[in-house]
């Protein structure tokens, strides 16, 4: 579960974020959408503790700049953070080792790079990678060490259409299998099969949460619209 208490930033003079609540619970996909400039990505680096803040955000109860809450969540940022003089492989060496992970950690991390498109690529520098792959490194490494609350920051810019279904059935069975999973995107209609919960921002503020049960059918991108005053998603 990442939960958000009246979150606020401000940055100087800006307030990116005013006071904003809200939930990601585990078996559920959470979708976080607003216009350019609503304060999603300041709301997301806040719940993976890269900024301070006003409020109170908890990883399954813990704190979330604390060491437990960190253990068990994921963090997959809209550029990826990878180093450009190591390898995929290496990269997931290194996060094994911060984690003492098992040693099964090698077969597990090869089933995601397959699924992914990435394991022939394994041995290569990342700063030879596509901007593609380092968005599926990024997104594979987040999910090597099991994590139970995932944050996805504009998980789908950039990947061809067949990582967009790999990481759409990702996001699934992350629910199934009773993972808190939080989504920032744009795009709505590509997420728009997959998510339970909505959270539509605008200017700072929440200003609509809905749940696909609530909305009957509805069109989410036509509430989304409306709510937001006709800018782009
Ligand atoms: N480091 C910063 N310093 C000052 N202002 C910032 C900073 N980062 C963001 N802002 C401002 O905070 C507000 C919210 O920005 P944020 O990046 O959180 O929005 P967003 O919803 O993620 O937008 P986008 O969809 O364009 O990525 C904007 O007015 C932005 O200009």
């Amino acid at each position: 579960m990442i939960s958000v208490k009246n979150l606020t930033k401000e940055y100087k003079k800006i307030k990116a974020v005013d006071n904003i609540s809200l939930t990601a619970k585990p078996g559920e996909i959470t979708i976080l959408l607003g216009p350019n400039g609503a304060g999603k990505s300041t709301t997301i680096k806040s719940i993976a503790g890269l900024l301070k803040f006003e409020g109170e955000i908890t990883i399954c109860e813990f704190p979330n700049k604390t060491i437990d809450a960190k253990r068990i969540f994921g963090y997959i940022p809209e550029t990826p953070a990878l180093y450009e003089l190591l390898t995929p492989w290496e990269h997931a060496e290194f996060i094994a080792k911060a984690y003492k992970l098992n040693n099964d950690w090698k077969d597990k991390i090869k089933v995601i790079f397959e699924r992914l498109e990435i394991y022939d690529k394994k041995d290569k520098y990342v700063r030879e990678l596509s901007k593609g792959m380092t968005q599926k490194l990024s997104i594979a490494l987040a999910l090597l060490t099991d994590p139970k609350a995932v944050l996805f920051d504009e998980p789908l810019v950039g990947l061809d259409p067949k990582a967009i279904n790999e990481v759409l059935s990702i996001f699934e069975e992350l629910k199934a299998s009773g993972k808190s999973v939080f989504v920032s995107t744009h795009i709505i209609d590509t997420i728009n099969d997959v998510w339970d919960r909505a959270y539509i921002m605008n200017k700072g503020k929440i200003i609509c949460e809905v749940t696909k049960d609530q909305l009957e059918g509805g069109d989410l991108k036509k509430m989304f619209f409306e709510l937001t005053e006709g800018a782009e998603a």
